[in-house]
């Protein structure tokens, strides 16, 4: 099986990347245009001769042969979809057509990570498939929801119109080892914060919530959707529900009992609620994380220490 995976330089591709080369029967084949990902991510499988990486921007056509392609291509931390909009937007909608053009070509099956943010801010709770969204179309964030919501619509309409087998995850807020130190997201930043000794940056009302999955169990849920007979889209996440402050509190406790909490200005349009309903992955793939948070965030300071270098005291 040759398997293509766009945007396998970063956080969820580069572990994506490890559990397919785990398969001996595997060629993996990455592109990645390094706008938020970096090589170190992959430094293990380079030289690998079962292994190729590409510098390449996804809106830009790709000619390969690929029997399988996984594409997540795309800043995924608002601070950088955010940063050029216009060029989230085309990376996108361009990306993905580019994507699915190849794979027409090849008769490739080709998985869009979507997210969560096809919800917008959610006046359901949790969020099942079938729910719409509410998603502000002329946003600071709308370039990277209204961009997955386009994808996704062409993702279906390739399936309709040239019968291309699709598979659309919609992953909720995803963390563990190698995420950027300063990407932005907030598993990361209270990590890093925590361990610089710096105020955990809550942004207000502090009272929003999100739903984290560990890295593992999210590539877990990948592979199945990729090798199973569903179209989805299926949530993929984990159902406990925190509150940003309750975060910063688990920070603070597994971390650094001394350091401060801080409320700053939030930004706009940040959902309220976020919570997946995950019935359909637990039916349609037999798949449930794994991980809680409360284990998942030791393994994840661990790497933070290393790269941070602040070693453990004992
Ligand atoms: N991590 C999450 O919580 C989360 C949640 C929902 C959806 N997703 C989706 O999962 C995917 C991966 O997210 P991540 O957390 O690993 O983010 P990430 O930023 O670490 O990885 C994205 C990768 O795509 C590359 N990239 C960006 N634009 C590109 C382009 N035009 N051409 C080629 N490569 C490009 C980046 O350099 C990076 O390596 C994204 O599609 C994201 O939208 C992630
Ligand atoms: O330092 C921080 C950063 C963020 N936050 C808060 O933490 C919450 C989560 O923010 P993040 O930036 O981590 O992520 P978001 O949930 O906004 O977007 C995320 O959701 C779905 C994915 O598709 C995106 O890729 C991902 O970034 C927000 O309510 C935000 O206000 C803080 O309180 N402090």
């Amino acid at each position: 099986m040759r398997i293509l995976v766009t945007g396998g330089a970063g956080f969820i591709g580069s572990h994506l990347v490890d559990k397919l080369m785990e398969n001996e029967k595997n060629e993996v084949i990455v592109v990645d245009n390094y706008f938020t990902g970096t090589k170190d991510n992959l430094k293990k499988w380079i030289g690998h001769p079962r292994f190729e990486l590409i510098r390449h921007d996804v809106t830009e056509p790709l000619l390969i042969e690929v029997d399988q392609i996984y594409h997540l291509a795309c800043p995924a931390s608002p601070i950088f979809y955010k940063y050029n909009p216009v060029k989230t937007i085309k990376t996108n909608v361009i990306g993905t057509l580019n994507m699915l053009g190849l794979a027409k070509r090849v008769g490739a099956r080709i998985l869009l990570t979507s997210t969560s943010e096809v919800y917008g801010d959610p006046l359901e709770h949790p969020q099942t498939e079938s729910y719409w969204g509410n998603v502000n179309p002329i946003g600071v964030r709308s370039c990277y929801d209204e961009g997955k919501r386009v994808a996704e619509t062409l993702m279906f309409d390739y399936h309709r119109q040239h019968g291309i087998e699709i598979r659309i995850a919609r992953i909720f807020n995803t963390y563990g080892p190698r995420m950027n130190i300063d990407d932005g997201r907030v598993v990361s930043n209270f990590i890093a914060q925590a361990l610089r000794n710096e105020p955990l940056t809550v942004q207000l009302p502090g009272t929003q919530t999100r739903s984290f999955c560990y890295v593992s169990d999210m590539v877990d849920g990948l592979i199945r959707l990729m090798e199973g007979e569903n179209t989805g889209p299926i949530n993929i996440g984990n159902p406990g529900e925190f509150t940003m402050l309750e975060l910063a509190e688990s920070v603070k406790e597994l971390i650094n009992p001394e350091v401060k909490i801080s409320l700053v200005e939030n930004t706009p349009d940040d959902p309220r609620q976020r919570k997946p309903d995950i019935t359909k992955a637990k039916e349609v793939l037999g798949w449930e994380p794994k991980v809680k948070l409360r284990d998942g965030l030791p393994l994840m300071e661990e790497d933070f220490r290393q790269r941070l270098g602040v070693p453990k005291k004992n």
